[in-house]
């Protein structure tokens, strides 16, 4: 046992020429692998590739899920235990990572009390953009703007607090995350400490890989257990332009704070973890999905959903969208164990959703899909 416990982490560091180096708690062999999960998954931040990596995790290791009765729980209505499929009082579920908007109180009657809470922010600034292309029809505010420019140039022009989807089109991981407006500016520093006791590990959508690497640490899970694709990226897309991403974050101020909250607490991770040691593992993180990228699909990387010959392998294509959501093909000629793997990567969230009610609830045992 080559460790010295540090004094305010209670974890055990090497010492590396001088540098602490926290030692993973796989190194020190003292962990054990985290089942019991919250996974608040916020709108258009990459949290479908996170709930991918949750699902693989959670169906390989036969967890329970907290399922909703369709794809999201009842949003944007508060959370509440209820909308749980199969919820019973008292009984606990292991991972729960649906769209939500969420309530500590009612997660908590469907959650084990050592869960393990963490989430996905993304700057606004591009994360407006994205909701304004796939939210064309579910927001009115968005439907009504003839264009993103349009919509930034007066925004109140199209929206109204209490319209359609309005959570989605102003501070939409404020309204995630089920904060309340705050009567002042001058609360907000308050209610994100608050939240972020809640919350230790918030992601960054921006260090996704970075990310990948602290949780699987957190968690104490396998390095191939954070092995992911990127799911639902747009095709054809152009990066918002610098004047957008300004007026994206004026509006969506709160996101603005939240989000800037959330990375400085993401560095804070970074360091304690050691960068030179994260950076080492996501560039390895990186190798691996080239790897796997070639090795499962046509391509090589994402395609558009008419390029996809498996039904259940195209993505959802919201209404009005103005870029189409692209999916995975897989790579013809597969042996079946591999084919099986490369399947549940490139599996959208929907059809994943329906593949783990049918384990859950005895509509068969998911085998039914291994083959695509
Ligand atoms: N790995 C990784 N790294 C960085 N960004 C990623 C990643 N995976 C997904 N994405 C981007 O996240 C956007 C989709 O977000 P979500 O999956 O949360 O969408 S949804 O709310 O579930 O519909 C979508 O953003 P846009 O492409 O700007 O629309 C994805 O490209």
């Amino acid at each position: 046992d080559f460790g010295v416990k540090h004094p305010n982490f209670g974890v055990k560091y090497r010492d590396f020429g001088g540098i602490p180096v926290p030692l993973s708690r796989h190194d020190a062999a003292r962990c054990r692998p985290v089942s019991h999960i919250v996974f608040l998954k916020t709108h258009k931040t990459g949290g479908s590739s996170v709930v991918n990596v949750l699902s693989r995790y959670g169906e390989s290791r036969q967890l329970r899920f907290a399922l909703p009765q369709r794809y999201q729980f009842r949003y944007p209505e508060p959370f509440r235990a209820e909308s749980v499929r199969g919820f019973r009082p008292g009984e606990t579920f292991d991972i729960i990572c649906h769209h939500m908007r969420f309530s500590p109180t009612e997660v908590q009657r469907v959650m084990p009390n050592d869960s393990f809470y963490f989430s996905i922010v993304r700057d606004p600034g591009t994360q407006g953009a994205s909701a304004f292309s796939y939210f064309r029809a579910a927001a009115a505010a968005f439907r009504r703007a003839p264009s993103l420019d349009a919509f930034l140039a007066a925004p109140r022009r199209f929206f109204g607090p209490g319209g359609r989807g309005a959570g989605l089109a102003r501070n939409p991981q404020w309204f995630d995350f089920g904060l309340p407006e705050p009567a002042a500016a001058a609360e907000v520093p308050a209610l994100l400490a608050r939240l972020e006791r809640r919350f230790p590990l918030v992601l960054l959508a921006e260090r996704f890989d970075e990310s990948l690497v602290l949780l699987r640490h957190r968690l104490c899970w396998p390095r191939a257990a954070v092995d992911v694709f990127a799911h639902n990226t747009r095709g054809g897309a152009a990066a918002p332009t610098a004047a957008q991403r300004r007026r994206l974050r004026a509006w969506n101020a709160l996101d603005w704070a939240l989000y800037s909250h959330f990375n400085r607490s993401f560095w804070r991770h970074v360091q304690r973890f050691g960068a030179a040691r994260l950076q080492e593992e996501a560039a390895e993180l990186r190798r691996r999905r080239r790897r796997l990228q070639e090795r499962c699909l046509r391509g090589a990387g994402p395609v558009p959903a008419a390029a996809i010959a498996e039904p259940r392998l195209r993505p959802f294509q919201p209404p009005g969208a103005e870029h189409a959501v692209l999916g995975f093909a897989l790579r013809p000629g597969l042996p079946p164990a591999e084919r099986r793997r490369c399947g549940r990567m490139a599996l959208p969230e929907l059809p994943y959703t329906d593949l783990l009610a049918r384990r859950q609830f005895g509509n068969g045992n998911g085998t039914e899909w291994d083959d695509f």
